[in-house]
């Protein structure tokens, strides 16, 4: 049987940033259903990249389909048609400091649809409920949130239009290693009982063994993509630190 067509496919990307080559003809199938992990130095292009296949940044050459449509090539309303088929969960959260919880689960439903009030409140709660927070935590600010609190609640507002993919970036940054791992644990569950694809950038090598499915290191300006053991493999010095350093064989001794 032929393999589906990849639900976000990226060809010959090539992106220069002040004066400096980031990606280098860089190619990634991502197909539905799986978590896939970005890995690779600070600063290497991993948000970069991220940012493109959302349209928020603009390549300087190549190709990026997702649901093959070309975000490259769609005027507003086409790209807004598919902004709604995905959910973002930013680096830092990013949730609106001056709105409660339920009014920041609410915003891509106040930008997207008419659903009217009543609904969009209930809306907030389940998702409140999918993504393990309390009730209440509907009328508190972000501010009144622990970090791991922030995490779940920018998740919900990622998943309030019930997205098939959604996009992470760094999702356990920041929180320690059991928030982290109750997250991690939360996306493995919401990505199996919703079919979800995730497309996650990470730097934490725990939630890779974790939950992803196949694993894209970005090194040397291009992308190495495979399983864990195909890509730790690879003899690329960067990869070797990563994977087979102190912190790499710890993480792997916890999964095995
Ligand atoms: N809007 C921008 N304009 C100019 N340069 C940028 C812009 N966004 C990112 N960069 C640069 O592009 C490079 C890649 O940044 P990116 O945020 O993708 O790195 P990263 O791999 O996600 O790093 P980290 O793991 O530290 O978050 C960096 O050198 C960054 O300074």
């Amino acid at each position: 049987m032929a393999a589906p067509d990849p639900i976000i496919s990226v060809r010959g990307l090539v992106t220069n940033l002040g004066g400096r080559l980031i990606h280098d003809h860089v190619d990634l199938d991502v197909r539905r259903g799986e978590v896939i992990a970005i890995v690779g130095g600070s600063g290497s292009g991993k948000s970069v990249l991220l940012r493109s296949i959302v349209g928020l940044m603009r390549p300087a050459s190549g190709s990026i389909h997702v649901f093959g449509e070309d975000v490259l090539a769609m005027d507003n309303g086409a790209m807004r048609a598919l902004q709604r088929r995905w959910g973002v969960l930013f680096q830092d959260g990013a949730l609106f400091s001056s709105q409660t919880v339920a009014e920041n689960i609410q915003v891509p439903l106040r930008e997207f649809t008419d659903v009217p009030q009543p609904l969009m409140n209930e809306i907030a709660a389940i998702k409140l409920a999918m993504v393990g927070l309390e009730a209440d935590t509907a009328a508190k600010y972000p501010s009144e949130l622990s970090g791991g609190m922030r995490k779940r609640a920018s998740l919900a507002r990622a998943l309030a239009l019930d997205p098939e993919i959604v996009f992470l970036d760094e999702p356990t940054a920041g929180l320690d290693p059991i928030a982290a791992a109750a997250f991690d644990a939360l996306i493995a569950s919401l990505q199996k009982s919703l079919g979800l694809t995730v497309f996650m950038v990470t730097h934490d090598l725990d939630t890779l063994h974790a939950i992803a499915s196949r694993v894209a290191v970005l090194v040397d300006r291009k992308l190495k993509v495979g399983t864990i053991d195909a890509v730790r493999a690879d003899p690329n010095p960067w990869i070797q630190e990563y994977f087979s350093g102190p912190r790499g064989r710890a993480a792997i001794g916890a999964t095995r």
